[in-house]
Parts: C-alpha cells; sequence; structure tokens
C-alpha cells in the first residue's frame, strides 16, 4: 500500500499553542488546498490543546495527523488519521532519538501502529526551538545531511525524512543533498515558507513542503498562495532529466 503522504504537496503544520488569524476558521484552513494537517509544536505543549485542535479539524475533508513533541501530547481521537512521530537524527540528547519512544511505548497502551509513521529529523536552524529542546547538532554540511538522509532510509528504514529549519528559511542546497541521498524515502522541508516564491523554490527541492508559522501569522490567503507556489513547482520539467 502506498503510503499515505505519497501525493502530498503541501501540508499545513498547526501549533495548538498559537491562534488562527481573526475571523479565520479551520474551515478556512482546509480550504486553502493543502494536503493534509499537521497538529504539532515545541513550545506550550498540552494534552488539552492538542485535543481542542484535533476535535476542531477532523470535521473536514483533510487529513490530520498529530505531530507529537513529547508523550504527553499524544491524543486519541475519532476522525483522527494518524501520528508523525519524530525520531531526531542530530539530536543531543538521545531522549529525542530513542528515549522518548520508548517512554512512549511503555506508557500509552493504545498505539495504533498502522497509522504511525516516524519522521527522521534533521533539524538545522540552532535559534529554534525545536534545536534547543533537541540540543541538536544544527553544525553540519551538506554531505553530512545526504549521509543522514541515506542512512535513515538504508540503515534505519526510514521512509520520511524531515529537513527542518522552522522559523527561518533553509538551505535549498541542503533539501537537495537530502534528495540526492535517498530513493524511495520521502523529503520534507519545512521552515520560513511565506509566499509562492519561497514554497515554489523549496518545492523543486522537497517532496512535501510543511508551512507552518505563516497560517498564524498571515492567513489562509498567504498560504493558499504556497499551496500555488508548490504545485507550479511540481507540474514543471525536473531540470536536466
Ligand atoms: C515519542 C513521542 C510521542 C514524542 C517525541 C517526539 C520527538 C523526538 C520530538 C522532538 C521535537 C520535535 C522534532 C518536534 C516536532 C514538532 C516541531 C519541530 C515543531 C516546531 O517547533 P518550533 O517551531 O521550533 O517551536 P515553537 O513553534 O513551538 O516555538
Ligand atoms: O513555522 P515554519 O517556519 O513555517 O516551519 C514549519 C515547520 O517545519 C515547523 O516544524
Ligand atoms: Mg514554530
Amino acid at each position: 500500500m502506498s503510503a499515505p503522504w505519497a501525493t502530498w504537496d503541501h501540508i499545513v503544520k498547526i501549533d495548538p499553542d498559537k491562534t488562527l488569524v481573526e475571523g479565520e476558521t479551520f474551515e478556512d484552513v482546509c480550504a486553502t488546498g493543502t494536503d493534509a494537517l499537521e497538529i504539532g509544536g515545541t513550545t506550550g505543549m498540552t494534552e488539552e490543546k492538542m485535543a481542542r485542535v484535533v476535535e476542531a479539524t477532523t470535521a473536514y475533508d483533510v487529513p490530520v495527523y498529530i505531530e507529537p513533541s513529547n508523550v504527553g501530547a499524544v491524543v486519541h481521537r475519532e476522525g483522527l488519521d494518524g501520528y508523525f512521530v519524530p525520531i531526531v537524527l542530530n539530536a543531543g540528547d538521545v531522549f529525542w532519538v530513542t528515549g522518548a519512544h520508548k517512554e512512549w511505548a511503555r506508557l500509552d497502551s493504545e498505539i495504533d501502529w498502522m497509522a504511525t509513521f516516524p519522521e527522521a529529523y534533521l533539524v538545522l536552524n540552532p535559534d529554534s526551538s525545536v534545536a534547543n529542546y533537541t540540543e541538536a547538532d544544527c553544525d553540519i554540511d551538506a554531505d553530512e545531511v545526504a549521509a543522514y538522509a541515506e542512512v535513515a532510509e538504508r540503515m534505519f528504514g526510514q521512509r520520511i525524512v524531515y529537513v527542518e529549519y522552522s522559523g527561518t528559511f533553509g538551505d535549498p542546497e541542503m533539501v537537495q543533498a537530502a534528495t540526492d541521498a535517498v530513493e524511495e524515502t520521502s523529503v520534507f522541508y519545512g521552515g520560513g515558507i511565506h509566499d509562492y516564491e519561497s514554497a515554489h523554490q523549496m518545492g523543486r527541492h522537497a517532496d512535501t513542503i510543511v508551512v507552518g508559522d505563516l497560517v498564524h501569522d498571515e492567513g489562509v490567503d498567504a498560504v493558499a498562495e504556497t499551496v500555488e507556489g508548490v504545485a507550479d513547482a511540481n507540474s514543471e520539467p525536473i531540470e536536466g532529466a
């Protein structure tokens, strides 16, 4: 069976610790043309906030996945499509590679493994909360990114490599390095996508782009532009092919 994300160009990541732009609803977010919603953030995450957003989003036609940043942020609800669970390959503390996951398996008796998909993260913005939280080694170059991506696919069987620049627009070369290093594994890119052009640019290097802060800061019209940008990138011929 093909992966749920096989046809996704665009994901909106909703941070339950942030609000939507005044006057906008989750229905409006779903109407932007995005392919899926991921619900998660690093700071201020609680089960209650997570549950509130899950309950408000599952009514619409767009698939909804949670992306927990800690064991306490996992909620199980009718209508939820599944769980994307980060594994931070360049974390400074092994807790973010296997420790939290071991605790989750120990404490949660309701894990739906058929709907649970790991994401092999490379956290690359040293100023982000997630880099701080996981003590990530962000001082790596493109050949190390490529090597991590190769190891993720070939040794750890990861089906998603997530190049994460949360809060800032990243280096397309790093994203391309990950893409070039994998065969079947999908490359997600997230960080600083804010308009048609930035979505179009990263859309050429990643399989799927993730748009986070924009939905909270600028709103659904800006998000819709990024949907267009990545769609156009994916309908253009690949250079050199
Ligand atoms: C095993 C379970 C259930 C949980 C642990 C999962 C792990 C390893 C989480 C590590 C942190 C991580 C990669 C979280 C994913 C979500 C993410 C990157 C959100 C973006 O966060 P920021 O933008 O840095 O933070 P804020 O927007 O909250 O400031
Ligand atoms: O909030 P932004 O910068 O869009 O980043 C998206 C996402 O990769 C965060 O985990
Ligand atoms: Mg953020």
